[in-house]
């Protein structure tokens, strides 16, 4: 699977390729990036704020509950300020649904709800107890002194002006009355209610037999145990409905909530931490596969790049030599192609091609070139008597003898089989060019032994002339048949000499 799609990839263009590993490398960033964020979506520092803010708000609740309750027993003042705490623990609930993104989580949403809920119901409650704790709170603190008050009173004066019997009934229904409103207080009930509403009956009734003063104190008992009646159930049925608001139970469960998702929340980030490590070595494997990938590249196309250098030098090398070569075989070509293989002596053509040259010059100057042409007479005895080779080294001494005699600017050219041609130019007389004839009659006359044979060969030379102008206007063609044809009229003439052609051309001094 893997080396299918390696090959695939590898059989993709260069610039395919390029934006492949563009695509590849973004996926490998976004997914890091993604990981990246999920392993750090729990913060343990937001955990400690939520939590001291519940702590705090607990607190604030106990002070509540300890505020209600000492208001309960008397020791502080009920009023307003009993929800006192209730402003900083809206905002402390407020920062709690702020602060984190666990916040949106619907469990916590709930336990939001319901503890919201609880602390206004709380505030209504405590409010309504704000109200009614004051006036029991009087008359309980006004009833005991008042009754011990009136007691006093028909002890003295006032109980001596009513009748004994009345007063002592009087005195009894209060005893009774204190007692009674203890226990009412400490405990209501409906039948204490009923006794207690009794008793205030009585005392109601009693009052025609005392003086205005006394009555005025009995209808005071009687109303300040009248508010505690009213009012101690109501306290009761407050306080409870207080304590059944259960703030702490709705402070817990967001506690709980909080805790249970901060949990979910490490737990997740842990999970994602682990899958980022492992994510992060694989990466590191992958950058260290690619370095070692590229190294090796580099190496190779280092390496390929020496072998291509060397090679290229060899080639270079090698193409200089062949290049040498060509020019050398070519070199040699041309010299085959312009010289005679056996004396080494120019050929036809190159005679031809240095003629041509020499007549233009003798036409410009005004110069006279000669040509003789040479046939060995009594060569063909030599190849008879003594063999080719013996023929060849004959023909290779003529060529070396006659050329040993003649100028560096002379010619002499082997045209074939025992034929040869000598070339003068810029010839100054008629007499000069036949001592060169001499002189080449004799030089071929002087080869009389040749590979330890005996040989006795001559030539006939037959010469030609043409001068300036007019003679180079006959051509190389013209003046080689005519030199051929005087060597003809040699042969003719018994051979072994040279004739001139009648068409030769001379200084006019000659
Ligand atoms: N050894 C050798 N012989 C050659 C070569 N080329 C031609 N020949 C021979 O040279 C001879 C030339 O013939 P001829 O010129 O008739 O012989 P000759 O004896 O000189 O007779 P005349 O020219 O009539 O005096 C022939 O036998 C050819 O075969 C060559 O390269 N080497």
């Amino acid at each position: 699977m893997v080396a299918v799609l390696a090959q695939r990839v590898a059989s993709l263009k260069p610039r395919r390729r390029l934006q492949l590993a563009g695509v590849l490398v973004l996926v490998l960033a976004l997914l890091l990036a993604f990981l990246y964020i999920r392993s750090d979506a729990a913060d343990p520092e937001v955990r400690n704020d939520v939590m001291l803010n519940l702590r705090e708000l607990e607190k604030l609740d106990a002070e509540w509950d300890a505020n209600i309750l000492r208001a309960h027993i008397g020791r502080a003042p009920a009023g307003p300020h009993l929800n006192n705490q209730l402003p900083r623990m809206r905002d402390l609930l407020t920062h709690l649904g702020e602060a984190t993104p666990e916040s949106d989580s619907p469990a916590i949403r709930a336990a939001y709800t319901q503890l919201g809920d609880a602390l206004q119901r709380k505030e209504l409650l405590v409010a309504q107890f704000a109200r009614h704790n004051p006036p029991l709170r009087e008359a309980l603190v006004f009833l005991p002194p008042a009754v011990a008050d009136l007691k006093t009173e028909l002890g003295g004066i006032e109980g001596a002006l009513a009748p004994a019997r009345l007063v002592v009934r009087l005195d009894a229904s209060l005893n009774a009355l204190l007692t009674e409103i203890l226990r009412y207080n400490a405990a209501p009930s409906a039948a204490l209610a009923g006794r207690i509403d009794e008793i205030l009956g009585d005392i109601a009734a009693q009052e025609i037999a005392f003086s205005p003063a006394v009555v005025e104190k009995m209808d005071a008992i009687i109303q300040a145990a009248r508010v505690i009646l009213e009012k101690r159930p109501l306290e009761n049925r407050l306080e409870m409905q207080i304590a059944a608001t259960s703030t702490d139970a709705a402070l817990d469960r967001l506690g709980r909530e909080f805790n249970r998702t901060f949990d979910t929340a490490l737990a997740v980030r842990e999970r994602y931490r682990g899958y980022l490590f492992a994510y992060s070595a694989l990466l590191l494997v992958l950058l260290a596969y690619s370095g070692v990938r590229l190294w090796r590249s580099y190496r190779i196309i280092g390496e390929v790049n020496h072998r291509l250098q060397a090679a290229n030098e060899n080639l270079e090398l090698r193409v200089a030599e062949r290049t040498a070569e060509l020019e050398a075989q070519s070199k040699q070509l041309e010299r085959l192609a312009q010289h005679d293989s056996l004396t080494g002596l120019i050929n036809y053509r190159q005679l031809t091609r240095l003629l041509e040259r020499a007549l233009a010059r003798a036409g410009r100057r005004d110069t006279v070139v000669v040509l003789m042409f040479i046939d060995l007479d009594g060569f063909k005895a030599v190849n008879d008597t003594w063999g080719h080779a013996t023929g060849d080294l004959v023909l290779q001494m003529v060529a070396r003898r006659v050329q040993d005699k003649l100028r560096a600017e002379d010619a002499l050219a082997r045209l074939g089989g025992d034929e040869f041609v000598i070339m003068l130019e810029e010839v100054a007389s008629r007499e000069g060019a036949l001592r060169v004839a001499q002189i080449a009659l004799d030089q071929i006359r002087s080869v009389t032994e040749a590979d330890g044979h005996p040989v006795s060969i001559s030539a006939s030379i037959g010469i030609s002339s043409a001068r300036g102008h007019a003679g180079a206007a006959r051509g190389s063609a013209a003046l080689l048949a005519e030199a051929d044809k005087a060597m003809y009229e040699a042969k003719q003439a018994g051979k072994g000499v040279f004739v001139v052609s009648s068409q030769a051309q001379w200084h006019t001094a000659s």
